[in-house]
């Protein structure tokens, strides 16, 4: 893999506020990589200066180890905001009218239009599309120039399940196709079912990175019941293995260190004659973790 975009302690501040602290990031090639925040995290206006269309208050960065030029910028496709189409033209008639724009072949048009899957309505008006059908064309209109990387802040906004499920299939296609994308998102299941790789923004600063794999297919989460709640924690607390306890009602979810596995738990209980009452192991979910690292820069 090489690198696509390098980021070195960028910053931007709007007066008082600083939207993006200090971040530094680097992507790879290949991988789908989701910005993953609160609202007001950041994402947006990390986008907007990898774009250009908002300044750096301080930092660098890069796009394929080149200054950011409007040359290289032609080598990105980004919906940040859903594209104003004409709700008269057909989807054909709009994409012309971006392509002449772009300064991109018209026949490109069916290409990105049967990428998207809506080459058999490419003759229909706009305005008779469904939302999923509207984001489709967006990402149409961004895939005319064939680039490199795809931008997508919050793609799935707005949409009903069905429409969430086609955009993030169209998500992965584009990755299969060789495309390296970067999606920000505030939904935890979305960059989980379609990312690689991701981060966590929290008030502009980089809180973790790293990839999904590592945080699903991680440390093991264990639920654990006792007939005594008292005795089964002050038991959990005395287990070497233990990264974490958090507590649902008489429930007690533990995170595992690296290696233990809920035998392990179980047989410390049964040495402590403590009997485990229920016991199941959860794969831990990006959520879980997400929730934990943003409790972590809490107290930090
Ligand atoms: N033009 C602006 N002027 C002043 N403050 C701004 C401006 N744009 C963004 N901010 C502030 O910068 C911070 C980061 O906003 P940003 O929109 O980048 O976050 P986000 O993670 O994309 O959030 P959301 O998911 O809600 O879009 C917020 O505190 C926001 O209020």
């Amino acid at each position: 893999m090489n690198t696509v975009l390098e980021i070195n302690n960028l910053t931007k501040k709007y007066g008082r506020i600083t939207a993006v602290n200090n971040l530094s990031l680097s992507i790879e090639r290949g991988s789908v990589f989701g910005i993953l925040g609160p609202n007001g995290s950041g994402k947006t206006t990390t986008l907007g200066i990898l774009l250009d269309v908002i300044n750096k208050t301080s930092g660098e960065f890069s796009w394929f180890g080149q200054p950011p030029t409007k040359e290289v910028r032609k080598r990105i496709g980004a919906i940040l905001e859903t594209p104003i189409f004409y709700p008269y033209l057909n989807a054909v008639k709009n994409l012309e009218i971006v392509a002449e724009i772009k300064g991109v072949p018209k026949s490109n048009i069916d290409i990105s239009l049967q990428k998207v899957d809506l080459f058999e309505r490419r003759f229909d008006n706009f305005k008779t599309y469904s939302l999923g059908m509207r984001q489709r064309l967006s990402i149409a209109s961004a895939l005319l120039c064939d680039p490199e990387v795809m931008i997508l802040d919050e793609p799935t906004n707005g949409l009903d399940p069905q429409g969430i499920a086609e955009i993030r299939g169209l998500i992965q296609q584009i990755a299969k196709d060789g495309k390296t994308i970067i999606l920000a998102s505030h939904l935890l299941d979305e960059v989980q079912k379609v990312c690689s790789h991701f981060c966590v923004l929290k008030r502009g600063k980089l809180l973790h990175v790293g990839t999904v794999d590592e945080v699903t297919k991680g440390a093991e989460l264990v639920e654990v019941m006792a007939n005594n709640p008292a005795l089964l924690e002050q038991a959990l607390q005395q287990f070497k293995g233990v990264k974490n306890i958090s507590k649902e009602e008489d429930k007690f979810i533990v995170t595992l260190s690296e290696g233990q596995s809920a035998a392990d738990l179980n047989q410390f209980l049964f040495d402590q004659k403590l009997v485990a009452t229920h016991l199941l192991t959860q794969r831990k979910s990006l959520e879980k973790q997400f929730l934990e690292v943003l409790a972590q820069s809490d107290h930090a």
